[in-house]
């Protein structure tokens, strides 16, 4: 039958080194104190005057403070000599001298963030509450825990850690809890308490010493990171711990520099007594002091005590000074510059720590090594021998807190800015708490499966970063380093660029089908096997390998959409440009045209005026909108107005369109209204008056195919019939009617010629663009408009209307005035003196005539038409 597995032991710490096997706890336990947790830096202001009566004094309630109420009191900034205030119980601020702030331009300094802040006139007691409780309850929980006091010198680190006979410090309080708390409980009743002093020191600068103080102060040697010699003394009640501490107090040196002449002074009248000094043989020279406590289980072997239990180790610091300032010189000088560097190789270790903290470290540590292969990964706690004892805590292994204490005067500005500035960021680290992660088997096996992991594959250097990176996220790295720092010096060692790609393929980019079947099939179990562990790792890493490809081809698009979103803008913005520029122009050829219109008002004709004068009348603009469409040429609209008495309207104009049999038929009912002989021909013989001659007969005979007129156009004709034997009985009245009828009949005779043999022919005639006849014109455009150039059709619509003019006038003479309603009908019309109408008609025609010539084409018909023009202008300016 089995035996249930044993429950895990309370406090089992391991110490490294050396290390010894241990119990097997239970495989699915988890420390619960695996977690982050940020560096403690406490800070504690020295008293401005520190008098005896000030070191004797009672200390305050503790109770007060640590409620928080008001937590640190504020110093009181009116008092003179004062560079710190306090904020809170996490802020202060360092005030600049006035001196300094007008004449450097230095500013106050906040610094906050610290997990408390002890003023002045805090006690002993209240700073170990704070301080050290914490820790020492750990400690007797079984965990390492590390308080450091670090500051300038004379800053009260020592009087911080030791305190005096009546105002006892950090370590002889840290006893007494210690003791305490193993009379009060069993189990710590069981377990024994050893305790070991030692100090750190450098003798005119030659090296660094180390020195035990809880034996009988014999050098110690440092190997492997181990104090070889140092004795351990078990203390088994507060009395043996506290003579041990002061008798390791006596032979701790402590020398006397200017700087902290009332450090020596506390030595020597509270401490010591001179006689015991010179009884140990006290030399005069500053060191760091190191006191180590540690609880062993007194169940073990007795070989086992010295490597068993936990450890709680409080430094005490020798204070960083100024060369300038103390005025050192040859060996203290050299034994003031080794603090220095201890100081400085700490503070490096604690930054690197910072580093770590935010997971920088570990990359950059490998990019440079990546660099110079042979180049060790840097590690500054190498660098002092400090350092190198407390390795653990310099690497984030194991928890740790610092004091800081700095002084308030004035004096010490410097001294405080730097060690605010230095300090500051410390409360930035953070400690994976693994300690107990390493005493857990499985968890240990795990690590070193994956270093060993590793170590079997000959990986490249990026996979190497991938992977420490992955480490540093998914398993704590003091995990791994604490397996050692040679082990991972031998991985990286191992890394070769042969068969990488390969390899990292398979680790880096793995197939979901090795991945999924895997995961799924796992059994669910509290602590995750190696491969599984790897398996995951990659399957992250593959993930965010896709992220983050994935990101830059977005910003890649991203990046082209911008591109082409501006050149998009660019060609709206021309675009844009250039449809303005084409809006100008359109305007500007409006108003071209606008002026072209203004200026075709050529063909102004006269209307027949109220009197026989030559009134010449409005004139109808041929090129305008005003022009007439075909159906409102027709002869009734004119008929009526000859009817009716009223003027009568130019119509004058010529549709483009007009072309074929009924459009002439229209026309010539026009004609047939602008006078009788115009029409005769087309209708009979008989209607052509006395001025029609035989060869219009002759033609109208040879035309027998001709249509005979419309009744409506029959009757039309007669009317006009009527009228030209009016005009004819009017004619012998006057010689000017006579010989009017005359050019009239002439002109008909031509143009019905012409028309004839315009309608067998289906061609043009010359003649028609300038004939007299409006018929002929209006026949002639309808046909030839296509061939003719603008000037030309301006020709011969002036012709027209030159022709209708005149024919209308006589009409007028004939019927009357016209009425003033007719003209309301009328379209727009300008009035232009006779004698200007006159001369412009007359140039008209001598231009139409030279063209004519010009053109060659002038035909008989057009002579005959030109002269009787002449002929009928004479006679108006005769009558004028
Ligand atoms: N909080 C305090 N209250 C009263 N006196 C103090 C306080 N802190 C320091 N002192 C006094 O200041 C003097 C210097 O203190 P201490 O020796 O502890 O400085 P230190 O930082 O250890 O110097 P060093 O680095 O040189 O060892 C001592 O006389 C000590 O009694």
């Amino acid at each position: 039958m089995e035996s249930p597995p044993s429950p895990c032991p309370p406090s089992t710490v391991r110490r490294n080194p050396p290390r010894r096997a241990k119990k097997a706890p239970c495989a699915n336990t988890l420390p619960a104190s695996a977690s982050v947790e940020n560096l403690n830096v406490f800070l504690r202001i020295r008293p401005l005057q520190v008098l005896p009566q000030v070191l004797a004094r009672k200390p305050p309630k503790v109770e007060s403070r640590a409620n928080g109420k008001g937590g640190a009191r504020k110093v009181d900034r009116e008092k003179t000599g004062e560079c710190l205030t306090v904020n809170g119980p996490s802020s202060v601020t360092l005030l600049a001298p006035s001196s300094l702030l007008d004449s450097k331009r230095i500013k106050n300094e906040l610094y906050d963030g610290f997990s408390y802040v002890f003023p002045s006139d805090s006690s002993q007691k209240e700073v170990y509450d704070m301080v050290a409780n914490p820790l020492v309850m750990d400690f007797m929980r079984g965990k390492n825990a590390l308080l450091v006091a670090l500051g300038p010198t004379g800053s009260g680190k020592t009087y911080t850690m030791f305190g005096c006979a009546k105002d006892p410090g950090i370590v002889p309080l840290t006893l007494k809890q210690v003791f305490r708390c193993k009379s009060q409980d069993d189990h710590h009743a069981m377990r024994s308490y050893y305790m070991s002093i030692f100090e750190i020191y450098s003798e005119g600068g030659k090296g660094e010493k180390i020195l035990d103080l809880s034996g009988n102060g014999v050098g110690l040697t440092f190997q492997n990171s181990t104090l070889i010699g140092l004795k351990e003394v078990m203390v088994s009640n507060i009395e043996e711990a506290e003579n041990l501490l002061a008798l390791s107090m006596l032979k701790r040196s402590t020398a006397a520099t200017n700087a902290n002449e009332q450090s020596r002074h506390v030595i020597k009248s509270r401490m010591i007594a001179p006689k015991a000094q010179h009884h140990y043989g006290v030399r005069l020279c500053r060191s760091q002091c190191i006191i180590n406590i540690r609880s062993a289980d007194n169940s073990l072997r007795e070989q086992d005590y010295s490597s068993d239990g936990a450890v709680l180790t409080i430094v005490d610091l020798a204070g960083a000074e100024k060369e300038r300032k103390t005025g050192n010189q040859g060996a203290r000088l050299m034994e003031s510059s080794f603090i220095n560097n201890t100081s400085m190789v700490f503070g490096q270790c604690l930054r690197r720590l910072i580093l770590k903290s935010f997971s920088y470290f570990f990359v950059q540590s490998l990019l440079e090594h990546q660099k110079n292969p042979k180049k060790p990964l840097e590690k500054h706690f190498k660098n002092s021998l400090l350092t190198r004892y407390l390795k653990d805590y310099m690497e984030g292994k194991k928890r740790m807190a610092l004091i800081l204490t700095v002084k308030l005067g004035e004096d010490d500005y410097s001294d405080t800015s730097f060690l605010l500035r230095q300090a500051s960021p410390y409360m930035k680290i953070k400690f994976t708490c693994v300690e107990e992660l390493l005493i857990i088997p499985s968890k240990k096996r795990s690590t070193s499966s994956l270093v060993d992991h590793c170590k079997r594959r000959k990986i490249n250097v990026s996979e190497t970063l991938l992977f420490s990176y992955l480490l540093q996220f998914y398993i704590p790295v003091a995990d791994v380093e604490a397996e050692s720092a040679n082990d991972r010096n031998e991985v990286f060692n191992t890394f070769e660029e042969g068969d990488a790609k390969k390899q990292l393929q398979e680790m880096v980019v793995p197939q979901s089908s090795s991945i999924s079947p895997e995961i799924i099939d796992a059994p669910t179990t509290v602590c995750p096997t190696n491969d599984e562990l790897l398996i995951e790792l990659q399957r992250r890493a593959r993930s965010d390998e896709i992220m983050r490809n994935f990101s830059k081809a977005l910003w890649t698009v991203l990046k082209q959409y911008k591109q082409k979103l501006i050149e998009s803008e660019k060609n709206v913005h021309n675009l844009s440009e250039a449809f303005t520029r084409e809006e100008n122009q359109v305007i500007k050829l409006k108003k071209e045209l606008e002026e072209l219109r203004s200026y075709c008002s050529c063909h102004r004709l006269p209307v027949v005026g109220e009197s026989s004068s030559l009134d010449l009348g409005p004139v109808l603009d041929c090129c305008g909108s005003d022009l007439l469409t075909t159906s409102q040429i027709n002869s009734s609209n004119i008929r009526a107005d000859f009817h009716s008495g009223d003027s009568v309207t130019l119509v004058d104009q010529m549709p483009a369109s007009l072309h074929g049999e009924t459009l002439i038929q229209e026309d010539f009912k026009v004609l047939s209204d602008c006078g009788p002989s115009c029409t005769s021909g087309l209708i009979n013989d008989s209607d052509i008056t006395g001025g029609c001659s035989s060869p219009l007969n002759s033609i109208m005979d040879n035309e027998s195919n001709f249509p005979p007129p419309s009744v409506k156009e029959a009757t039309h004709l007669e009317e006009n019939s009527r009228l030209t034997n009016r005009i004819d009985n009017l004619a012998g009245e006057t010689h000017i009617h006579n010989d009017i009828k005359e050019m009239l009949d002439c002109s008909t005779r031509t143009t019905y010629n012409l028309t004839q043999s315009d309608r067998v022919t289906g061609n043009s005639s010359p003649l028609s663009k300038n004939g007299s006849s409006s018929l002929v014109g209006e026949i002639t455009y309808s046909k030839e408009n296509e061939r003719l150039s603008k000037p030309d059709l301006l020709q011969v619509q002036h012709a027209k209307s030159i022709d209708k003019y005149h024919q209308r006038r006589i009409l007028k003479e004939k019927n009357g005035v016209v009425s003033k309603s007719a003209k309301a009908d009328k379209p727009k019309r300008r009035l232009l003196p006779a004698s200007t109408m006159l001369l412009k008609e007359m140039t008209g025609l001598d231009i139409e005539a030279g063209n004519q010539d010009i053109r060659g084409k002038t035909t008989k018909g057009e002579q005959g038409i030109a002269q009787n023009h002449d002929s009928l202008f004479n006679l108006l300016r005769k009558q004028s």
